[in-house]
């Protein structure tokens, strides 16, 4: 297929379900790897992650979306010693370097990997991404962040993290040039690989990027031939209003939550009316938001597996969580404190979440309430199979959300049951495939080949064979 013909508009298609992770023990409802049924001891075996993508694709997810952050949260007490201690997005593998190998023991699944444009450099970073095109067979996407965390700036040698707005000019230009890598630096056939007369490829079609920018200085060529997909398939979660600008120009998938309908589906009608604004059209990017589910044979089972999560759950691990994106310290507020809006460098939606975003700032009880029970960001479903389904089938419905981020407490039973119990109810629904498409993870994603869609940035920088 080429990427002129027309999206398949969302709503036509089954529902997309990624399975959120993180290359460590403990991540989202902070403490929950103390679960007695929780298995992430394993996380530094490769083994942990064969079984985990074996998993995945037969559970036909479209794919695993790997989130991650160069730094510990420090915000809260002011000190890394609470995320230490309670493993809150701490420690971490690189997630980039587990991808080849799940992708090895599968062949649909695809791999969102999450990549800060704050702390790297282009130039690099698009020959791993064009290299892991290439090793997954065009199945690779890219999770766009600017990152939040002082912590991570200084282990990158700055003494403090850069202002929002400079990460996020500065994201720009990154991705500039790494369309110009993926797409404008070679021709579609420059490679000849003719043994007879030792001509490898066309110099004449394999173009230097000559890129001077504000920050970045890039000579080219890439080093890497045209892979499937070429740009990986773009992701982004921002929710600020530069954040929202920033997906409706590039984003091709979007994370937004809401923990409720209105503000899920404000939250989506907003991003594509951003795309609109960008000159795209509203179905060229799907919308996703997260989802946790608790499920059991009966109502009551699945509410008596409910209260043993919430008392996994770790406040001191939920407090460094929310300390570190939002820039909040709560540890020397008083229960009864509302609180005020924090500095606006760290993660701006996240800061808003429990003031701008309400007639009056939630009281620090509340807040605390909000985050040690289940899931922090969204909401959790508790109940049977079919109640789950049903849950489901009503945020599609009343928000027009493309699809769910799934969030497991319990590693690996949560994903095992919602494959083996929920999976087939929404099957019979129509709200999940019941096989995979052929194609890549772009094509899977958004219906129209392998390519960007000629409306999205990158294309501009296609080079076409004269
Ligand atoms: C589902 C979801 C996943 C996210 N994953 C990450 C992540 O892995 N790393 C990260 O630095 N930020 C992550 N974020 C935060 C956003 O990507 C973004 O960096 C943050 O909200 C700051 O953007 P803003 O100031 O525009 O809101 C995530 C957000 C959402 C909703």
């Amino acid at each position: 297929m080429t990427s002129k013909e027309q999206i398949i508009p969302a709503r036509n298609r089954p529902l997309i379900f990624n399975a959120f992770e993180m290359t460590g023990v403990g991540y989202y409802a902070h403490g929950t790897w103390t679960h007695p049924r929780s298995h992430r001891e394993g996380f530094t075996d490769l083994s942990f992650w064969l079984d985990r993508a074996r998993q995945f694709e037969e559970g036909l997810f479209d794919a695993v979306f790997f989130a991650d952050v160069l730094g510990v949260y420090d915000i809260y007490r002011r000190s890394p010693d609470p995320a230490i201690r309670s493993a809150v997005d701490f420690p971490l593998l690189d997630p980039v370097t587990v991808i080849p190998a799940m992708a090895a023991v599968t062949r649909h699944l695809g791999f969102a990997v999450t990549v800060s444009t704050t702390y790297e450099h282009p130039f690099a970073h698009a020959r791993r991404f064009a290299s892991l095109d290439h090793l997954t067979g065009g199945r690779i996407g890219w999770n766009v962040v600017t990152s939040y965390l002082p912590n991570a700036a200084r282990n990158f040698g700055l003494s403090e993290m850069p202002g929002h707005a400079v990460r996020y000019a500065r994201a720009e230009e990154f991705l500039e040039v790494s369309y110009k890598l993926w797409e404008g630096s070679w021709l579609d056939d420059a490679v000849l690989y003719d043994k007879d007369n030792t001509v490898y490829a066309d110099p004449a079609k394999v173009r230097r990027i000559d890129h001077h920018g504000q920050l970045f200085d890039v000579q080219g060529p890439s080093l890497v031939p045209p892979s499937r997909q070429r740009t990986p398939v773009i992701y982004q979660a921002g929710a600020s209003e530069r954040g929202r600008a920033f997906a409706g120009r590039h984003a091709e998938a979007v994370f937004v939550n809401g923990t409720n309908p209105g503000a899920l589906t404000a939250a989506i009608t907003a991003i594509r009316d951003a795309a609109e604004a960008a000159g795209r059209r509203r179905d060229d990017l799907r919308v996703v938001t997260d989802l946790s589910v608790v499920i059991g044979r009966t109502e009551e089972e699945a509410r008596r597996k409910a209260d043993l999560v919430r008392r996994s759950q770790s406040v001191e691990g939920a407090l460094a969580g929310f300390g570190g994106a939002s820039g909040i310290d709560l540890s020397t507020a008083s229960g009864k404190e509302r609180l005020s809006p924090a500095p606006g460098e760290h993660s701006q939606s996240e800061a808003a979440r429990f003031t701008r975003e309400k007639q009056t700032p939630d009281r620090v009880d509340d807040v605390v309430r909000r985050l040690t029970d289940l899931s922090p960001y969204s909401e959790t479903l508790i109940g049977t199979p079919a109640q789950i389904a049903d849950g489901i089938s009503r945020i599609a419905d009343t928000t027009g959300v493309d699809g769910f981020n799934l969030h497991e407490f319990v590693t690996p039973d949560d994903f095992t049951e919602f494959i083996e119990s929920v999976v087939p109810i929404l099957q019979r629904r129509g709200l999940y495939r019941t096989a995979y498409e052929p194609g890549s993870h772009r094509h899977r994603l958004l219906g129209a080949g392998d390519r960007v869609a000629d409306t999205h940035p990158a294309a501009a920088f296609r080079e076409v064979s004269a």
